[in-house]
């Protein structure tokens, strides 16, 4: 299993989608959410790894834990290769289950991180470069063609976006980053308003990080996973645009994946999820809920 999990996972591939299938309810824990959820790349870097105490596990569940996302729930020793969701690096564990989006409404849009929703239902910030394509995938993941607007010019979305989705959690559209060809008019002081909804913001559960498979990694985009993991804030990587199989001056998707990958590597003791999507084909829909999933109601149940 090893073996064929390690070269799957290092080359990732595109496959098929999964049943998302109802899973057993999930047994509330008493760990702390962010603690099990993020990945600390502060903690994690090599040097600090190397001088803490050796942990007496197996190599199986040592590399399972480097390279797989492994949820509260789940014993790295007992990861098997059908626990593992396609197209990414994600292990579905028993906090996974009631995935499906039955309505979603638009709540409102916020200029400010102090003007968002007050009140406690979990969110998901999508977050990723200009015209990677985050309110695309928001219409993708609903189903539906126009709730967050998008646009072939980059700075469409300028304000935070909340939407409400079966009147128990968030999806939120931010700004883009990096509006190397925005007009003028689009540019805003990122930093400033954007960090400070992440850094203030109690009931994220997690951030979709959306990076663009079809160019090569960018170094914008690496700054933006190391700024999430040293200020502890959890993330998905949500490969965006993968039906690109030419990749115009770039390589392949799934070259220009496993190059992020390597990149990052280093950085993080446990591996934070990844997952390939297109929302063009559908690729990744089923599989990406199913992990919203698990992270929603885990924190749900914290
Ligand atoms: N081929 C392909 N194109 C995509 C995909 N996702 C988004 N696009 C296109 O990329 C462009 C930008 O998409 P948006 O969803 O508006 O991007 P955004 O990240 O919300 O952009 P800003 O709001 O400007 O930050 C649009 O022309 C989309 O049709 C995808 O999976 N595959
Ligand atoms: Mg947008």
């Amino acid at each position: 299993m090893l073996l064929h999990l390690r070269s799957r996972l290092l080359n990732p591939s595109f496959s098929s989608v999964l049943n998302a299938s109802s899973r057993p309810t999930p047994t509330p824990s008493s760990l702390s959410f962010r603690a099990s959820i993020s990945q600390k790349p502060n903690s994690h870097y090599a040097s600090a790894a190397k001088s803490s105490r050796p942990s007496p596990i197996s190599e199986a569940a040592q590399f399972v834990r480097t390279v797989l996302f492994v949820p509260p729930g789940v014993d790295p020793d007992e990861v098997t290769e059908d626990m593992v969701l396609p197209g990414s690096n994600i292990v579905i564990g028993p906090y996974a289950g009631d995935a499906k989006i039955k309505e979603v409404d638009f709540v409102k849009s916020s200029n400010r991180p102090k003007d968002c929703p007050k009140d406690d239902r979990p969110e998901f910030a999508m977050l990723g470069r200009s015209n990677v394509g985050k309110s695309s995938l928001i219409n993708f993941l609903v189903r539906k063609k126009d709730v967050a607007l998008t646009s072939k010019k980059p700075g469409k979305t300028q304000l935070i976006n909340h939407f409400l989705v079966n009147r128990s959690w968030y999806i939120v559209d931010l700004p883009g980053y990096g509006f190397a060809n925005a007009p003028e008019s689009a540019r805003m002081d990122w930093s400033s308003f954007t960090k400070g909804y992440f850094l203030n913001r109690e009931t994220l559960v997690s951030v979709l990080l959306l990076i663009d498979a079809s160019v090569p990694p960018q170094k914008i985009d690496l700054d933006c996973a190391n700024w999430l993991g040293r200020n502890n804030i959890p993330m998905t990587f949500v490969f965006t645009k993968c039906d690109k199989m030419k990749g115009g001056k770039g390589r392949r998707p799934d070259q220009n994946i496993q190059d992020f990958q390597e990149l990052i590597r280093g950085n993080y003791r446990q591996h934070p999820p990844w997952i390939m999507t297109s929302s063009v084909t559908g690729l990744g829909r089923d599989e990406l809920l199913l992990h919203m999933s698990q992270l929603r109601n885990y924190w749900d149940n914290e």
